[in-house]
């Protein structure tokens, strides 16, 4: 979802640097080839993952849900020179779509995909992160941020996404009735634990950013 009115967001993005043609070329195949295209960052955010990243010209980025591998590819525009970006994706059926763009991208090479559950592994992986961009199922949000906690490096970023879950955040969370329902409601009480949890975070500092459905910097002091 996207919370400024429709033409607000279209000046936002005519005034934003446009997507590569190839990053292009992803975001619409995406669109016309999966189930959930709306998973895909998508232009703005995009860009904003791109400058984040060029700000901090991160050495280890740690993405945990690689979808179509749209953000990957952003996030990996900023790395330094022997930068890499270690994503985790569970969809193992997704990889050769993946790969088909990251091969023709000048950062694919530094783009080392892990196919499996985040939860498994994120144990195995060794910090420190200068960047950690968390992006996968919403009931895990809360254990992701403890799992990556200690491999953030003094001064690094953890982003989180979809924060304001299309606004259902401010919403009351009924009792549903259908098991879709319960579902939906179930992920937007993990949302409201998670920003919980980092605003209460003495550790931290943040800002909860209303771009696309909601971006959550966090600042490891
Ligand atoms: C919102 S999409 C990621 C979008 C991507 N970061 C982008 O912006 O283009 C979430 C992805 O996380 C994956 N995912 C969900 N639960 C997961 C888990 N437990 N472990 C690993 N990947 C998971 C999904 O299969 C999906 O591809």
């Amino acid at each position: 979802m996207d919370f400024l009115p429709p033409d607000i967001s279209a000046y936002s993005e005519a005034h934003t640097s446009p997507e590569s043609e190839l990053l292009r070329q992803l975001n619409r195949n995406t669109r016309a080839r999966m189930l959930y295209p709306r998973m895909l960052s998508g232009h703005l955010q995009g860009r904003t993952l791109s400058m984040f990243s060029r700000m901090l010209r991160p050495r280890r980025i740690l993405e945990i849900g690689t979808f179509t591998g749209y953000s990957a590819l952003c996030l990996a525009e900023g790395l330094a020179d022997d930068g890499v970006l270690i994503t985790l994706e569970k969809d193992d059926e997704l990889e050769s779509f993946i790969r088909s763009y990251w091969n023709q991208s000048p950062v694919g090479h530094r783009i080392d995909l892990r196919l499996g559950i985040a939860t498994e592994l994120i144990p195995e992986i060794d910090g420190p992160f200068d960047l950690v961009f968390i992006d996968a199922d919403k009931e895990n949000y809360s254990r992701y941020y403890d799992l990556v906690f200690d491999k953030v490096r003094t001064g690094g970023i953890i982003l989180a996404d979809n924060v304001l879950w299309s606004g259902k955040v401010v919403q009351p969370i009924g009792a549903g009735r259908t098991a879709a329902e319960r579902r939906a409601d179930k992920d937007t009480q993990a949302v409201l634990d998670f920003n919980r949890k980092v605003s209460e975070d003495p550790r931290v500092e943040q800002v909860l950013l209303p771009v696309r459905d909601g971006l959550m910097m966090i600042y490891k002091q």
